[in-house]
């Protein structure tokens, strides 16, 4: 069997739904696909179409590999050579269709390939009628102009197979018959193209070379679409003489349910497939079939639940050895880091915005302060000087990632499973290509809280406090990020606030009896970064020795810093403890930022 098709058989995809939401008990397996086989043949366009909910996007998911829990059956493909295209086309923001193409080679192609890209960039635009949008943002491309940009993106490798989801959906007719044409163009160039449908029209249906239709999780129909007619005919259905064969067959599962069981046993559920013989007509309705056995018993399984753990691991061990990308990690990371700084230095708004934000809460938390650092009567000031940097710098960091990483995640998560780069590279380059700017703007804002709340001019202290909230503001985003992984933006602004909410209570807690909390709050305490944070700055500004505060008074307990420290219980707390509790939970939440993206990318 030739490497470019696509074959499947016995595919069972189960999922587990819960009846309520208050009772496990009642979780309960759905089988969303009944064991469905069948072949894709390269050199030809294949669409998978059925009713809303018929399992179409479930089997081209099982079939790609993007769903692998809960599928079992076999599934013979070369997934090194396919590419899977989403329903919706996500893109990246801010950088050019030519800079998008350009990232693509760089990533994609190996080294030993030329590195001059440009014509084959120029080709397979013109190819896809996209040459006059090279220096347009995808955000401006029309629907069609989306879809085929997400296929020159993937078309740079040349695949063999190629996935597609819905890729007339949202389009209008005219344009939806150019994305099929299209389509089956490619198919023809000896490529295999599998895509869904949910209903194709009338002027599309005869440009698809092998139609797929699933009913309830099941094949009814497997074949030419030019034999539908007469199948139906045999089965004693007439399709009216002007009606979509589609839609007939369609409404024909939906209004006579018996049909579902009747067609998809008679199909062996994908089993045979139903082509034409050497038929002349141009007819449909007279057009003769012949139902072949496709699928003969398939050597290579997906899913062995019976297989032992060690032959598992030894698996895994050697997939992690042999690279699966074109590139080295370390050149993923340059081309990563390469187009995320510039797209952070392109998006000027938020540039703006990000400086005016902290040159106005910088001037604002200054003037509320100004010059008291050096009052020996306004202890408590003091104390809300250092929570109030403390404060605006973990606000400022948790939501930002919060609200806009989710969708950035769903372009990250289409390269990584199209093989453009490693999770890794990816984590490292965003990592790294956020700090320069976190630094700046958090330098901007101590030195105008610093210099306004008149602390002592002394370079190494300023040095500890800012280092200080950049290591803070490095914590938050961590903590931003894991949430922003783990949830969409309406779970994320629910979840971060409430999960601010212990760590801020800890942070403010027992300050004014700091001599009566009880050891385990302490304990607790600890994992307050934001607590550790406000400690660490209280200690920056009080500690080393700093001179007696200036008393307008007959007598002012808190002149001496000293005194605050003992006061607060933390005369003794080491500032290189507390920094390294810091990094720490910086750490802890940048791991868990990485499990989460694992989970979501690999489920
Ligand atoms: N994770 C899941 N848990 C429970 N049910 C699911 C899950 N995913 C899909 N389903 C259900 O399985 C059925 C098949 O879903 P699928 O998305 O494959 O259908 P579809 O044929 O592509 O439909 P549409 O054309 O409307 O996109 C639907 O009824 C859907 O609600």
């Amino acid at each position: 069997m030739s490497t470019k098709t696509v074959s499947f058989e016995d595919v069972i995809y189960e999922v587990q739904t819960k009846r309520n939401f208050t009772s496990n008990s009642s979780v309960q397996k759905q089988q969303l696909l009944k064991g469905v086989s069948g072949i894709f043949r390269h050199g030809q366009l294949s669409v998978i179409m059925g009713p809303s909910g018929a399992g179409k996007s479930s089997l081209l998911n099982a079939l790609s590999g993007y769903r692998t829990e809960g599928v079992s059956g076999t599934i013979l493909l070369n997934r090194k050579t396919s590419c899977y295209i989403q329903q919706e086309d996500y893109h990246h923001t801010l950088i050019t269709v030519n800079e998008m193409m350009m990232m693509a080679c760089r990533l994609k192609l190996k080294n030993s390939v030329s590195t001059d890209y440009k014509k084959q960039i120029d080709e397979i635009l013109a190819g896809l009628n996209l040459s006059h949008r090279k220096s347009s943002t995808a955000k401006t491309l029309s629907g069609g102009e989306k879809k085929r940009l997400s296929i020159a993106l993937e078309l740079v490798t040349n695949p063999q197979i190629m996935f597609l989801d819905e890729p007339t959906s949202g389009l209008d007719e005219v344009t939806a018959s150019a994305c099929i044409r299209l389509l089956r163009q490619l198919a023809h160039e000896d490529r295999t193209i599998i895509c869904t449908i949910h209903q194709p029209s009338a002027a599309t249906f005869d440009l698809f070379d092998n139609i797929y239709l699933l009913a309830q999780g099941q094949c009814v129909y497997s074949g030419s679409p030019r034999v539908l007619i007469p199948f139906l005919l045999n089965q004693n259905y007439t399709c009216p003489k002007y009606n979509n064969p589609a839609d007939y067959i369609i409404e024909l599962c939906d209004t006579e349910p018996e049909v579902i069981p009747h067609f998809s046993s008679h199909f062996l559920n994908g089993k045979i497939q139903c082509l034409p013989t050497n038929s002349s007509s141009n007819d449909a309705s007279i057009c003769e079939y012949q139902m072949k056995h496709s699928i003969n018993t398939l050597q290579m399984e997906i899913h062995r639940p019976k297989e032992s753990t060690i032959m598992q691991k030894m698996k895994q061990l050697s997939k992690f050895f042999k690279s699966e990308y074109a590139l080295s990690s370390l050149q993923q990371f340059l081309v990563l880091f390469n187009m995320m700084m510039t797209k952070i230095m392109r998006n000027r708004v938020v540039l703006w915005i990000q400086l005016f934000h902290h040159l106005g809460c910088g001037f604002f938390i200054g003037l509320i302060f100004l010059n008291s650092a050096n009052d020996g009567m306004r202890m408590f000031d003091h104390l809300k000087f250092c929570m109030g940097c403390v404060f605006f710098v973990v606000y400022t960091q948790i939501m930002v990632p919060i609200l806009s990483y989710p969708s950035e995640l769903r372009v990250v998560k289409k390269e990584c499973f199209n093989r453009w780069y490693g999770l890794t590279p990816y984590y490292l380059a965003l990592t790294f290509s956020r700090l320069p700017l976190q630094i700046f703007f958090n330098l901007i804002f101590s030195s105008i809280v610093y210099f306004l709340s008149g602390l002592p001019m002394e370079p190494w202290r300023f040095f500890l406090f800012a280092l200080i909230g950049v290591v803070v503001s490095i914590v938050a985003e961590g903590l931003g990020l894991a949430i922003g992984a783990t949830f969409n933006v309406t779970n994320g602004s629910a979840v971060g606030p409430a999960l601010m909410a212990p760590f801020l209570g800890l942070a403010i807690y027992g300050f004014d009896f700091a001599a009566d909390v009880p050891i385990f709050m302490y304990a607790l305490m600890k994992f307050s970064f934001i607590r550790g944070g406000v400690v660490s700055l209280v200690l920056t500004v009080f500690g080393f020795n700093r001179e007696k505060l200036e008393c307008s008074d007959v007598y002012c307990h808190f002149d001496d810093p000293k005194v605050l420290l003992r006061y607060l219980r933390i005369e003794n707390v080491s500032l290189f403890t507390e920094i390294s509790v810091l990094i720490g939970l910086m750490i802890a939440f940048r791991a868990l930022f990485y499990l989460s993206l694992r989970k979501r990318f690999y489920k």
